[in-house]
């Protein structure tokens, strides 16, 4: 389903676990920070409504979308956190530069995913245009960074419970 057909916002408490025992990161890129900025908003307050505290919520900068990967990385290492949001926005220009870094980022955290044991979520706009990043960042379709903490919660639940599987 298209973004288009469906609000990125919109969650139900009731199918999401409790999120007052997991420890998340989110690491955000400087790029295009008046959309980064509005898409952690929408994470941050989502983890909040979820049940998650300030305490367990640690943020970390990097100047671009092609520097998510590092970032998450290290947090995984030093952190001891359950769970990493990554956030970025990607927004086509004149060259290839935009496809390079829309791979490279997900590449990347996909590697994340497999090579360690704490699931990386996929918060990363990949727009033609500012005015599609507006619209997924708490515009007219909702917000991505909403959608990325509730799978945050789900995925740190997930490999909880499958820990002594
Ligand atoms: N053009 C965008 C970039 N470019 C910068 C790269 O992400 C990277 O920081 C640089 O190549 C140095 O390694 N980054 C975004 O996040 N969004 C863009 O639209
Ligand atoms: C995704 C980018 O790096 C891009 O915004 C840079 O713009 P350009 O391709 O015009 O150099």
């Amino acid at each position: 389903m298209a973004t288009a057909n469906k609000n990125l916002s919109n969650y139900d408490k009731n199918t999401i676990p409790n999120a007052k025992n997991f420890r998340f990161g989110i690491v955000v890129s400087e790029w295009n920070d008046h959309i980064t900025e509005g898409l952690y908003k929408g994470a941050l307050e989502a983890l909040l409504d979820c049940g998650a505290t300030k305490e367990n919520i640690i943020r970390w900068n990097v100047p671009g979308s092609f520097e998510l990967v590092y970032g998450a990385q290290r947090m995984i290492v030093t952190q001891e956190v359950d769970v990493v949001i990554t956030i970025g926005c990607v927004i086509k220009g004149e060259t290839m530069h935009f496809e390079f870094v829309c791979e490279g980022v997900t590449q990347g955290v996909k590697d994340l995913n497999v090579q360690t044991d704490v699931p990386v979520i996929f918060c990363l706009l990949t727009d033609n245009n500012e005015q599609q990043s507006i619209d997924r960042s708490g515009g007219v379709h909702g917000n991505k960074g909403t959608e990325a903490a509730i799978a945050a919660i789900k995925m740190a639940d997930l490999r909880r419970n499958s820990e002594n599987k």
